[in-house]
């Protein structure tokens, strides 16, 4: 192990356009980092001489109950480092991150294979930026000017903060993993500006992703946490069938194969394209957070579901979408590159997307773009500065995102839009929609970072 603590910090993310369609390998995602980021400070654990501990405490200071110790062996039969959750006093609850657990068992276990025979004890801290949750602050409030306490006590248990989409655990699965592997590797050994590294970590990630969520879904998430923001095409789900769980027969052995891509049958097929989408100059994102009684979960199955008794009329909508999608990139990236200020036609790319959103909601019975959201997003299109706007990733309820000329002025138009906006909607035909929002962050281009551990010791 070289030095003593180490930061690494990756962003939350945005998919603007692609949701559902990026599922399939056939189509791809239009994928924005966010920047508001998860931060991981890692520092060996100083022990009394002679005294030998395998344990690594994480906490997460912002939260009430949000510390987890464990402890950690190297299986035999190449099952790479189980970790164990301990029990902190007699009396407390285990209360269980599966997140963390997972990312700390694939992390330690890919140090393992790459001949690391000592992991020493340390400690962890995990900090979110303020935007990931509502804050009880935020209630009467927008986020947009950014809190001055950098990083907010929330004052609950994790399990009652209210998310606000942005990614949280494919940011802290990146962030927590990079941060394990540059401490117990080395930063020299383990550079993670290099693209080989980068991969070996988006590969690792994906993987500890996907196995504490209990499901393959598409990656986007994961792949903008390394890389930023992009044009996402999802890996081979096949790919993650074989590897087995930590302390399984040869997990160590399978693992280090799957992410370093050492045979065919472990060749990753993701494709990330980042000259494919920009912002151009006088151009920023905005998400706005909607507050909504009740949420719809399964979307995604029951779309997926449509889309397989209807394969042709479904087809022809994802063809549609598909088009519709590259033509915004192209839209963006040839306003970057001309610098010009029309957005005429940008305003248009949006339009088609919605429209052809709407056309998904109807064919599937799925409120992606409900009507109240279709209110929304109409209504704040008309603001002056506002170019358009979209319900990101798998839509509903959620949120809303919106591309606007980057002035204060456009800002506060929109701000005095919302205030006490509510959908003109008959009672008890959709879900109500509360306050709407908007949250400090706007799109960012870099993914994955190493940040200076002296930034953060106020936190730890
Ligand atoms: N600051 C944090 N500290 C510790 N664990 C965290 C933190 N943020 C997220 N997590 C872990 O991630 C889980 C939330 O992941 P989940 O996938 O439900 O939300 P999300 O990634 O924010 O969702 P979405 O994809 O809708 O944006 C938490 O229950 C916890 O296990
Ligand atoms: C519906 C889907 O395509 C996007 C979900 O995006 P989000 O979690 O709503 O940001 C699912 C996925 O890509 O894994």
């Amino acid at each position: 192990m070289t030095g003593s603590r180490n930061t690494v910090s990756a962003p939350g993310k945005v998919l603007l356009a692609g949701g559902y369609l990026v599922l399939d390998r056939e189509y791809t995602g239009l994928v924005f980092g966010l920047d508001a980021r998860i931060h991981i400070h890692i520092q060996s654990l100083p022990t009394s001489s002679g005294v030998e501990l395998s344990e690594i405490i994480v906490k997460s200071p912002q939260f009430k109950e949000a510390h987890w110790e464990y402890g950690y062996r190297l299986v035999e039969n190449g099952g790479g480092i189980e970790v164990t959750q301990l029990s902190t006093s007699a009396y407390d609850k285990l209360h269980r991150n599966p997140f963390v657990e997972t990312a700390l068992a694939f992390a330690l276990t890919y140090v393992s294979t790459r001949g690391t025979k000592i992991i020493k004890p340390a400690t962890i801290t995990i900090l979110s930026d303020n935007d990931y949750y509502s804050t009880p602050e935020s209630s009467t409030e927008d986020q947009v000017s950014k809190s001055t306490t950098r990083f907010l006590n929330f004052n609950v248990p994790l399990w009652e903060a209210h998310k606000t989409g942005l990614g949280s655990s494919a940011a802290l699965v990146t962030s927590f993993t990079a941060a394990v592997l540059v401490h117990y590797l080395g930063e020299e050994v383990f550079n993670l500006s290099s693209d080989k590294e980068k991969r070996i970590l988006h590969n690792l990630a994906q993987a500890a992703h996907c196995s504490a969520q209990g499901k393959v879904g598409s990656g986007f998430d994961v792949a903008s946490a390394v890389y930023g923001s992009c044009l996402y095409r999802r890996f081979s789900p096949e790919l993650l069938q074989a590897h087995g769980d930590p302390g399984s027969l040869e997990f160590g052995n399978k693992l280090q194969k799957l992410v370093e891509e050492t045979e065919l049958s472990t060749q990753w097929d993701t494709e990330i394209i980042k000259s494919a989408i920009s912002v151009p100059p006088g151009i920023r994102l905005v998400m706005c957070d909607v507050d909504c009684g009740s949420q719809t979960p399964g979307m995604a199955k029951k779309v997926l579901a449509w889309r397989k008794e209807r394969p042709q009329v479904a087809e022809q909508l994802w063809g549609n979408l598909q088009e519709a999608n590259e033509a915004l990139a192209a839209e963006l990236v040839k306003l970057a590159k001309s610098r010009l200020m029309n957005h005429t036609n940008l305003k248009s790319r949006i339009l088609d997307i919605r429209q052809l959103i709407r056309q998904m909601s109807k064919f599937s019975d799925v409120p992606i773009e409900p009507p109240a959201q279709t209110q929304l997003l109409d209504n704040l299109s008309r603001v002056d500065g506002v170019i358009g706007g979209v319900v990101p990733g798998a839509g509903g309820y959620d949120a809303v995102t919106l591309l606007i000329e980057d002035r204060p002025e456009v800002l506060e138009k929109i701000r005095v839009a919302l205030k006490g906006w509510k959908p003109d909607i008959q009672e008890g035909s959709e879900p109500s929609i509360g306050r709407v929002r908007m949250l400090g962050v706007r799109e960012e281009m870099e993914g994955v970072r190493l940040e200076d551990p002296a930034n953060y010791d106020n936190w730890i």
